[in-house]
């Protein structure tokens, strides 16, 4: 079968309506995801899957409504009242929408919506696997389904996943607010390619990503257990054509015709979005309020044409919304209404694809005012249709859209003289300088249309699986494996050095906590105890906890990254003469980095010092870390020290000491017929690239490395270790 898209988010492109005498209608769905792609997704093959908007269909309605969608390319996600009720009213729009939004007094945290919500999550997961082929790809849509990615990515671990979220992701000290917030981000990084639609919106998400899951991230690419995962700014675009050619359409025509005196008679402002509190339309009902009496000379000759499409009317905030937004409009109207002019023509409804495009060719302005949104289409629709270039466009910064439309008049909702202004200016706004802005703003909406927008973000899932793949070689194929246990089973005289954090063992917040455990300790006895094997533990720690955490094992001990070497039982002997006079400068620069950095702390060893911050705040952590290696790198320009910034830690030592120099010292004392070396970090690189062309150098962990191979993780470094402690004798 051809590889195919499967495109998947909460609501179907198409709405299931059940009439009153129980027949099945179909209507397409309002809202800019369903709109925007809806045009794209049928080349090829491809599959939408989806709620169809309705609940409690029997059996038999059920396989009418999944016949009927088949016919386009639709597969149903069937949901109970009971479900739409807690996934769909309930937790996607009364804990998420308000949270991501910034309406955190709306939001509410009630357990059996988040079960709900999961529950929801699995039913589209089984739907998918019911129609998905290994080659396909999965792009999920938006924040009813953010757990989705990762289950798919658990059912499915090699799969193509893209994940598009359409609204804002909102900064980390509100994300931090939901009791579920790190299910959340696991479930969201399941995927390959994580899209929003603005850069403030992916670094928010990077930001808690890194504070809440210790995921660092380098250019918007995510280490996550090992799996590259890309993150990415992708502003959606809409169907330009469609707006354009449907603008000089001789059905639009007919419907301005007949829309009459309202559009023709008077000059016309239009307002279009979903009933929503974050659209902001009860402060641009008051700001056309105060611009009316401000502007007393406007009153009978300009009108708002208020069209409020009907959404999510059984959650409560929706319903005393439009409580709200009806008393406000009968205000406005009852103080201004002339016998042949009314301020305010109110529409609840949702208009035909014609009608709407009616209204954006004929208007004069356009008012988009939200609060918050995550793009905004209606803007970019009502550019596509002003094909003679009159029209102004007043856009809110909060919008998504507002950091490509730089050339509509910007304004901040919260501020009512700057939408009184802003009318003002779009009203008397000479023709030669609409045609120039709208000329600009038309350039940009023309060429990212939705198309390309599909187009990049395919592109960059392409490109993001090929690094994975390109990370994978690296890492050790099976072939070599028993290639490299055949020479170990060989071999007679046997060098090891293993590192130990990251490499044995992983890291926790306080490095004092992670001493040998069981399994290791039985690993180690088993490799020690053969005669063949000389096992040296290669690493940046202090000799005293070496010797310490090794007590009893026949193991040899480099320390603080090649200083001390301790051959068997004998004592620690420094590698050459190094001096330690320096100390007492650094470590007054690093002091003064851990009062000003909370939760990070010195180690001070005999001849290195480290300043780690992995208790710190991550963001910070890494801050602080970029300024003190920069004054850390002036301050040692003229001693012989080097500076190291490692993983979450910062460490200073002496330039002629390092792993390499150590490691080789123990290679000179004898002639070995198997070399191994394992590690983890930047210092275990210099290990790797001193010793022989034929050693077999791992590197633990996928990225760049000099190692001959990679393993991606310490429990992978244990198994092959117990596999040599397993070769025959
Ligand atoms: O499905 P509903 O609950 O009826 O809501 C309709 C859709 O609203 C949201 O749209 C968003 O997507 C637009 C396109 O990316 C964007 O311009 C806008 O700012 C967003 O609010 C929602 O994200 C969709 O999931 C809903 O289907
Ligand atoms: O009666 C209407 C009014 C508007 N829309 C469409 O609804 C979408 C609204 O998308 P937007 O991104 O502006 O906001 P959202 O509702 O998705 O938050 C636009 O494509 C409009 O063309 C519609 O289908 N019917
Ligand atoms: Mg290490």
């Amino acid at each position: 079968m051809a590889k195919k898209t499967i495109i998947v988010s909460n609501r179907l492109p198409v709405t299931v309506n059940k009439n009153a005498d129980n027949s099945l209608s179909f209507h397409p769905s309002s809202g800019g995801l369903a709109t925007g792609l809806s045009t794209t997704y049928k080349q090829g093959g491809n599959l939408w899957i989806g709620w169809p908007g309705t609940y409690d269909h029997d059996q038999k309605e059920q396989e009418h409504i999944a016949k009927e969608l088949k016919k386009d390319n639709m597969a149903p996600v069937f949901l109970t009242k009971n479900e739409v009720k807690k996934f769909y009213e309930g937790y996607s729009n009364k804990t998420l929408w308000p949270l991501f939004h910034y309406f955190t007094e709306y939001a509410t945290y009630e357990l059996d919506l988040w079960d709900a919500y999961v529950h929801v999550n699995q039913l589209f997961c089984n739907a998918i696997l019911d129609h998905a082929e290994p080659e396909d790809t999965i792009w999920v849509h938006d924040y009813q389904l953010l757990l989705l990615p990762g289950m798919l990515r658990d059912a499915l671990p090699n799969a193509t996943i893209g994940f598009f979220q359409h609204i804002p992701f909102p900064s980390y000290e509100i994300f931090r607010l939901l009791p579920w917030r790190k299910e959340t981000l696991d479930g969201v990084l399941g995927a390959d390619l994580i899209g929003f639609h603005t850069y403030d919106d992916m670094r928010h998400f990077l930001s808690s990503v890194n504070r809440l899951l210790g995921y660092d991230s380098s250019l918007g690419l995510v280490k996550v257990k090992n799996r590259l995962v890309s993150v990415d700014a992708f502003p959606m675009g809409i169907d330009y054509d469609k707006f354009e050619q449907a603008a000089d359409s001789s059905k639009t025509k007919q419907k301005v015709i007949a829309y009459g005196d309202l559009l023709s008679k008077n000059k016309s402002i239009l307002s279009i979005d979903r009933l929503d509190y974050s659209k902001g339309i009860k402060h641009r009902l008051l700001g056309f309020d105060k611009f009316l009496s401000r502007y007393p000379e406007y009153q009978g000759v300009v009108s708002l044409i208020l069209l409020v499409v009907p959404s999510r009317d059984k959650v409560d905030q929706y319903q005393h919304l439009k409580e709200e937004i009806d008393t406000l409009v009968g205000k406005v109207n009852g103080k201004y209404s002339r016998m042949n002019w009314s301020p305010i023509h109110y529409f609840y409804r949702s208009f035909s694809f014609e009608g709407l495009s009616a209204l954006y060719k004929a208007s004069d302005v356009a008012l988009v005012t939200p609060l918050r949104d995550g793009m905004n289409l209606v803007c970019k629709e009502y550019v596509a249709s002003k094909t003679d270039q009159q029209g102004v466009l007043i856009l809110s910064e909060m919008a998504g859209a507002a950091k490509e439309l730089s050339e509509a008049i910007l304004i901040n909702p919260n501020d009512e003289n700057q939408i009184v202004d802003a009318l003002y200016s779009a009203l008397t706004m000479p023709e030669e300088e609409q045609r120039s802005r709208m000329k600009e703003m038309q350039k940009k909406v023309r060429r990212y249309n939705v198309h390309r927008w599909v187009e990049i973000f395919m592109n960059q899932l392409d490109n993001i699986k090929e690094r994975q793949t390109a990370m994978n070689m690296r890492l050790l194929p099976a072939k070599s494996q028993k290639r490299m246990l055949e020479k170990y089973t060989n071999a007679q005289n046997r060098i090891i050095f293993l590192d130990y954090d990251g490499t044995l063992k992983g890291f926790a917040a306080d490095p004092q906590s992670v001493s040998p455990d069981q399994e290791l300790k039985e690993i180690m006895t088993n490799l020690t105890s053969d005669p063949k094997n000389r096992v040296v533990i290669i690493s940046g720690r202090d000799k005293e906890t070496l010797e310490a955490w090794f007590e009893g094992f026949k193991v040899d001990i480099i320390a603080e990254h090649g200083i001390w070497l301790r051959r068997g039982d004998a004592d620690f002997e420094m590698i050459d003469n190094l001096n330690s006079d320096w100390k007492s400068k650094i470590s007054r620069m690093l002091d003064r980095y851990v009062d000003r950095t909370p939760g990070s702390f010195v180690e001070e060893k005999a001849f290195s010092i480290a300043w780690h911050y992995r208790k710190a705040d991550a963001d910070f952590g890494d801050l602080r870390a970029r300024e003190l290696v920069g004054n850390l790198n002036y301050l040692v320009s003229n001693m012989n020290l080097q500076v190291m910034h490692g993983n979450k830690v910062v460490e200073v030592k002496s330039q002629d000491v390092n792993k390499g120099k150590a490691a080789l010292k123990f290679l000179s004392d004898d002639k070995y017929d198997f070399v191994f070396a394992a590690g983890d970090d930047v210092t275990d690189e210099d290990t790797f690239l001193a010793l022989p062309k034929k050693s077999y150098t791992i590197k633990v962990g996928l990225g760049a490395s000099a190692a001959r191979y990679n393993l991606k993780t310490v429990s992978d470094v244990r198994q092959l270790l117990t596999d040599f402690n397993n070769t025959e004798k």
